[in-house]
């Protein structure tokens, strides 16, 4: 049994948390809400975020983030991406010793264009922690509280750090492998949103089944053709964290990402998905940096140009769709170099 602490109580951090507290571990979940904190605890529920859901009674949770912090030397990061830069703030002014950082959180700052471990290593100084963990994979939280089967990805630089993220979070219904290409992970983790929102603005329009396995397969040929030029391993991409997660997320009728895309389809404007889901869409903000790293890198990423476009440029997406089915011709595999 080991103490970890998880920040962010949304649907994520609530499901990450539940795992851990079945697991056994003294787990902490903490919530910016003091009202969220006492429903946790008194409720044993999060209604917000996973109603109908009962929480495990051994998992309590807390709106204080310096006695968040100071409870575990296993921190796991469950916020969106926009807030993680802020979070690590908090934990370097609060932490006094190393600390195991693992994060489960997927995007890129579209700004600085860095991925989530690189920002944690920016903003937490190394004599805070460990090491950094990415766990990812195809995995809704609505179907782990539900005990369906789950199978994740725990990646990191560091070998001994991701078989102990293993050992902490395996149990008989989420199945948990490691992987030492935590770029690769990370990326395959953030870009598959992107076409996700493809795969529902599809469905949204009215198009079958054909429209959105070329969306998956072609959006793996564009992530796999970026992540391998920023150093990722192409294998990777055909896994957990690549096809696996780029298939639940394009499929399910759990995916914010896919639900926001299918209005977009149906002719709600960005706006009005984004007020009206309550939950984070990722994809979006991830669309703004995929579009700059295609550029910094110089790769062809024509479905992310296409999004970017119906996202940000008001381009309506039949048209970005016909625009798309009227490239330049061209053969379907490429080589793939790989350092
Ligand atoms: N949902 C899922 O099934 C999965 C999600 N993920 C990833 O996990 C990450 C979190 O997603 P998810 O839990 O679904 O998101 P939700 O939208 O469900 O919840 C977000 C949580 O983060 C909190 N939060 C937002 N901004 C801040 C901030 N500035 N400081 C502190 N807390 C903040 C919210 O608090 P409040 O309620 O107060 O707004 C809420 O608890 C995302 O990157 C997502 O891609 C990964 C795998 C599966
Ligand atoms: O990453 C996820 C599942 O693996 C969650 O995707 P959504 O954010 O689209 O719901």
């Amino acid at each position: 049994m080991e103490k970890i602490t998880v920040l962010g109580a949304g649907s994520w951090g609530t499901a990450i948390a539940f795992v851990l507290a079945e697991n056994g571990h003294d787990c902490l979940l903490w919530t910016r809400r003091t009202e969220q904190a006492v429903e946790i605890n008194e409720q044993h529920t999060n209604a917000a975020y996973l109603p109908g859901i009962s929480l495990p009674e051994n998992l309590h949770s807390h709106a204080d983030l310096a006695a968040a912090v100071a409870h575990a030397q296993t921190i796991v990061i469950a916020v969106p991406t926009k807030a993680i830069r802020e979070v690590c703030r908090q934990i370097e002014a609060l932490s006094n010793e190393p600390k195991l950082i693992v994060h489960v959180s997927k995007g890129i700052e579209p700004d600085s264009l860095k991925r989530i471990s690189e920002v944690i290593e920016e903003e937490i100084d190394q004599s805070k922690r460990q090491a950094v963990v990415a766990l990812s994979g195809p995995s809704h939280a609505e179907e782990v509280v539900l005990r369906h089967p789950t199978t994740i990805t725990a990646a990191s630089n560091d070998n001994e750090a991701a078989v102990r993220v293993q050992d902490l979070f395996m149990n008989q219904y989420f199945r948990v492998y490691t992987n030492d290409d935590l770029i690769g992970v990370e990326l395959g983790a953030a870009l598959k949103n992107i076409i996700a929102l493809g795969a529902g603005i599809s469905d949204g329009i009215g198009y079958g089944d054909n429209a959105k396995a070329a969306l998956i397969t072609r959006g793996l040929a564009e992530i796999t053709r970026l992540g391998v030029k920023m150093g990722a391993n192409p294998l990777t991409f055909s896994g957990l964290t690549g096809l696996g997660d780029l298939i639940v997320t394009c499929t399910s009728v759990h995916s914010r990402n896919w639900k926001a895309g299918n209005l977009l389809g149906k002719g709600q404007t960005l706006d009005e998905v984004v007020s009206g889901m309550g939950m984070v869409i990722e994809g979006v903000r991830t669309t703004k940096a995929a579009y700059r790293l295609a550029e910094k890198y110089d790769v062809s990423m024509p479905l992310t140009q296409a999004l970017y476009a119906v996202l940000f440029e008001s381009v309506h997406p039949k048209e970005a769709v016909d625009q798309l089915m009227n490239r330049m011709k061209k053969q379907e595999t490429e080589d793939i170099f790989y350092k």
